[in-house]
């Protein structure tokens, strides 16, 4: 982690969305590159230019299973009359074979087969009797069952063009090409053409290491019983989910109780693990907000740039906010309020960007569109606070769904995106055009 970006000086003043994901996005740096195993690769950014060492297809192959021929023996051929070649064996894919085809020969071949030499064309075995003597068979009878069909005769029905039915060597790709550019984002298929060309391993970015924790006294893991005051964990579940969402391999830590250094214990034990560290819960004013008595400019004065600022946003939900690093690293740590849809829009506008940003991809954040509000009454929204309120897309149109609490869990899993309001408008009339964040 670097210095952070020049910090507005007042304690006192409300930081824009844009201002709190500018600090954040200036400090968190992309991952050391390493090399990993081609499905570790998964999703991570390539980080060299891959060179193509083998070509693809390494050999003249056969694109179907039948018999390769030489062009001038099957010229003219046709049901009628026939073009009757002697069988001189069979070639399966992955034999080197030591078969040679001359002139008024033919060897039975399987598709990914070498063409052996002396050959320059393949027929498939519909065009044949497949060895039978009748008229044109629909497949090749089984080895085990008719070994006496890779010797013999074979009649064959029609002529074939030189290079018929063969995959040239190379004309894939070729040993020397650039087979994947540094900067590509691995999915399935770069990961099939890596395998192809005979890559097992690859420099890539790693998936940041990400380390969820969530605090409040009154939190209980799902399927234990609830006493008195008590509540469910959701968010450190929600969060390890959106981390892995991003491209993050998440650690779910259990919900921390409000003691300052109980948190500030779990929080060392935890950093040999971490390339990011996320809390929610106990940012605001109340007198057991830990996190920022545990947190707030614990920085070493030997270790400059460390600690965590505490602020207030212009949105909602999320107004309050921490950001800093921890530990000799400086492994940044976003402190996010504990509303539980609090938490989750904040992880989404400013963790997400971050996690991907550690990653190296270009692409930080989520889509945005312009949809039409559909709704029977006008939006209200605070003066001076950009408010994200979860609501549905379809069509062009997106509907709110549930109201503006922050605690309104059941609605957010209705949702798949964020309404934005921006902060000096205070009512949004049904059918206008608002701000959409999909949230995919
Ligand atoms: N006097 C004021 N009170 C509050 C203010 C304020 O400005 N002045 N801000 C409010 C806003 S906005 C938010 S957001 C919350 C943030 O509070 P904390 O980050 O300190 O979070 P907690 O107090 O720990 O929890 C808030 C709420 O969320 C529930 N919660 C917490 N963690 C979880 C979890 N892991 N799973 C499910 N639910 C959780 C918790 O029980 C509380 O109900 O402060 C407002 N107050
Ligand atoms: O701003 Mo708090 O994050 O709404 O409920």
């Amino acid at each position: 982690m670097s210095n952070a970006a020049p910090r507005p000086a007042d304690p006192e003043h409300l930081w824009s969305v844009e201002e709190h994901l500018e600090d954040i996005l200036a400090t968190v740096r992309p991952l050391d590159p390493i090399e990993l195993n081609l499905l570790d690769a998964q999703g991570c950014v390539l980080v060299e230019d891959v060179t193509v060492a083998v070509s693809l297809p390494p050999f003249d192959n056969s694109s179907m299973d039948g018999y390769a021929v030489r062009v001038a023996d099957v010229a003219g051929a046709s049901e009628e009359f026939p073009a009757v070649l002697e069988v001189v064996g069979d070639i399966a894919a992955g034999g080197p074979g030591s078969l040679r085809v001359g002139p008024g020969q033919a060897a039975r071949i399987m598709t990914g087969a070498p063409l052996p030499p002396g050959a320059e064309a393949v027929v498939p075995v519909e065009w044949t009797d497949g060895g039978l003597g009748g008229g044109p068979v629909t497949r090749m009878p089984a080895h085990s069952l008719a070994p006496e069909a890779a010797g013999g005769q074979v009649q064959v029905h029609r002529a074939a063009a030189a290079r018929a039915h063969v995959r040239a060597e190379g004309s894939d790709v070729r040993a020397g090409d650039r087979a994947l550019d540094a900067g590509t984002v691995l999915g399935p298929p770069q990961i099939a053409l890596l395998a192809a060309i005979g890559r097992g391993t690859v420099r890539v970015r790693p998936r940041p290491r990400v380390v969820v924790l969530s605090t409040g006294s009154e939190l209980v893991q799902p399927d234990e019983a609830l006493a008195d005051g008590q509540i469910y964990d959701s968010n450190s579940f929600a969060l390890t989910a959106c981390a892995r969402d991003a491209g993050a391999i998440a650690y779910r830590v259990g919900a921390v109780p409000d003691d300052a250094e109980t948190l500030r214990s779990t929080i060392e034990d935890q950093l040999v693990r971490a390339d990011l560290m996320v809390t929610t819960g106990g940012v605001s004013v109340g007198a057991y907000d830990v996190v920022k008595e545990a947190l707030a400019h614990v920085g070493d004065e030997d270790e400059p740039g460390g600690g965590v600022e505490f602020r207030k946003l212009a949105m909602q939900p999320g107004k309050p906010q921490g950001f800093g690093s921890v530990g000799p690293d400086h492994t940044p740590l976003l402190a996010l309020p504990g509303n539980p849809v609090s938490s989750y829009v904040s992880f989404e506008l400013f963790v997400r960007p971050a996690i991907r940003t550690l990653m190296g991809l270009d692409d930080v954040h989520r889509p945005r569109i312009q949809a039409t509000l559909v709704t029977d009454t006008a939006l209200t929204s605070p003066k001076g606070r950009r408010q994200f309120l979860r609501g549905t897309v379809a069509d062009g149109s997106v509907r709110p769904v549930g109201g503006a609490g922050s605690h309104l869990v059941a609605a957010l899993a209705q949702a798949d995106a964020l309404i934005v309001v921006p902060e000096d408008v205070e009512s949004v009339e049904p059918g206008t055009e608002v701000e959409v964040v999909l949230l995919g």
